[in-house]
């Protein structure tokens, strides 16, 4: 294996940084920016990258250039640091964190875009002079002219551990997710009911593109009117659905609030406790007690308006700024609200036993939502999940409490990881004899206007969706009810 020195004397690629900063364009100072944001402070890159978009004033061509070299270099990241390690004659740690980023983005031009290798490294070179100087800018050069020796799939097929000998470390390099992120899927798909063998399809579906879908709030906007303003097409599952192509927030009815950006998965679990069974009248006293930052707050209320003229829904949160996003995200919806900043742990006595409908969309690892936030698999690590699995089983308790005789409660996470999906369900359902759970396929197949058959939801009764089959985030969906 060739290797790089960064005492390596390769000739200046000419200029100085007076020269560099002519030839670095907007879009790649802009993901450049992002990346080492999500490094440095723990930026979230679907929230800053639009903002660092705006502010640069990129042409709609330089921000889709930005947008695909953040998401593919975070995506990316462990795959193109198993090629640089293989380019350099150091260990990764060693290298400066600002200069990997740099040479992460190159390896992903160089690698997986069509953007010429001359330009792809003379570009990330001239990014690294700019920021870190021309001995840096020399090591980058030397790095990344050997990456470009070699295509992906060779450099993959060099650089992977043995499919055999190694699978999951195969697959952690070959697919780009921590070792330890590739055991956990193979363990939810396997508890929620599917083959094994549908892994490396789960983990290059995290790696796709993610549609962008939206929902048009029920009784405030349509699909159809969201068509008409530029949204592409149908949604596959939720009623309420378009998919959207372009920047969604040119819609005028998401910028008036009729309308939001929402994964169909997160609308079909919504939607699935609004259509399940309660015993007795719903008289739409309904909770959503991990309410933040609203977009099933907003969808719940829309149908509350339409179905329960009278009734109310409360929303808890407990970080007051996620509090006043859902403030913000019912604003548009004519629902009577009241929207609580408390810890949803301590119902009050005078809530127990009050809601027809309860809401536990509980805080989780993100591991279903990599797609669209391809950062969350390398900053988690499995210590996160007894905090997180803890609170979970608490939050579920309380929720529990809440709901009236009857009543229905969805236990819903963006995550399908068996500890913080069936585990909590199955250690709360233990602990409460008070509470059964129910076919949460017949309320997904109400929602969607589908027969059960028709939606390739397993043999329940808890539902998870799942990127690869499904097209949306892996929404994990349990429903409970309290005993009459
Ligand atoms: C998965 S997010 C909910 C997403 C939200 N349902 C939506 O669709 O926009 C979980 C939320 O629970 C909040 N949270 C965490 N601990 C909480 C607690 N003890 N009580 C209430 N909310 C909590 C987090 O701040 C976070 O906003």
């Amino acid at each position: 294996m060739t290797q790089a020195r960064q005492k390596r004397p390769n000739p200046p690629r000419g200029g100085g940084r007076a020269g560099a900063a002519a030839r670095v364009t907007g879009a790649r100072e802009v993901a450049y920016e992002v990346i080492t944001a999500v490094r440095e402070r723990d930026a979230y890159a679907n929230l800053l990258l639009p903002t660092a978009i705006r502010r640069a004033r990129l042409s709609a061509r330089d921000a889709a250039l930005a947008t695909e070299l953040t998401y593919g270099t975070l995506r990316g990241q462990g795959r193109y640091d198993a090629v640089i390690a293989a380019c350099i004659d150091r260990p990764l740690d060693d290298v400066d964190p600002g200069l990997l980023d740099a040479l992460r983005m190159g390896a992903h031009q160089v690698l997986a875009t069509r953007i010429g290798a001359h330009a792809a490294v003379s570009t990330s070179v001239d990014l690294v002079r700019l920021h870190a100087g021309q001995g840096s800018a020399r090591f980058a050069n030397a790095v990344l002219r050997r990456v470009a020796e070699k295509d992906l799939d060779t450099w993959l097929g060099e650089v992977a551990p043995d499919a055999v000998s190694d699978p999951d470390g195969h697959l952690a390099v070959v697919h780009s997710h921590p070792a330890w992120v590739v055991r956990a899927l193979r363990d939810a798909l396997v508890t929620h009911g599917r083959p094994a063998a549908e892994l490396p399809d789960l983990l290059a579906a995290d790696n796709d593109r993610p549609t962008v879908s939206a929902v048009a709030l029920p009784g405030l906007s349509t699909p159809e009117e969201l068509r008409a303003e530029g949204g592409a097409g149908p949604g596959r599952w939720s009623p309420y659905a378009v998919t959207v192509h372009g920047s969604p927030e040119g819609l005028p009815a998401i910028g008036a609030g009729r309308a939001r950006v929402q994964d169909e998965g997160s609308q079909v679990v919504t939607l699935a406790l609004t259509a399940a069974a309660v015993e007795g009248d719903d008289t739409g006293a309904w909770l959503d007690l991990c309410a933040g930052p609203g977009g099933k707050a907003a969808l719940l209320g829309a149908v509350l308006a339409q179905e329960q003229p009278d009734g109310e829904l409360v929303a808890v949160e407990s970080q007051p700024h996620r509090a006043g996003l859902v403030e913000q995200a019912l604003a548009a919806v004519p629902v009577t609200h009241e929207v609580l900043t408390a810890d949803g742990r301590q119902i009050p006595d005078s809530d127990k036993d009050c809601y027809d409908r309860v809401l536990v969309d509980a805080p989780c690892s993100g591991l279903g939502a990599l797609r669209r936030r391809p950062e969350a698999r390398w900053r988690r690590s499995p210590g996160d999940l007894p905090g997180l699995t803890g609170l979970q089983r608490d939050l579920l308790d309380a929720g529990l409490d809440a709901v009236r005789p009857g009543g229905v409660l969805a236990y819903v996470t963006c995550s399908p990881h068996p500890a913080e999906t069936a585990v909590v369900v199955a250690d709360v359902l233990r602990k409460r004899a008070d509470v059964v759970q129910l076919d949460a396929r017949e309320a997904v197949a109400t929602a969607t206007g589908r027969p059960v058959a028709e939606l390739d939801l397993g043999a329940g009764p808890a539902v998870q969706l799942w990127p690869h089959r499904h097209g949306t985030d892996a929404m994990y969906l349990a429903l409970l009810r309290k005993g009459g």
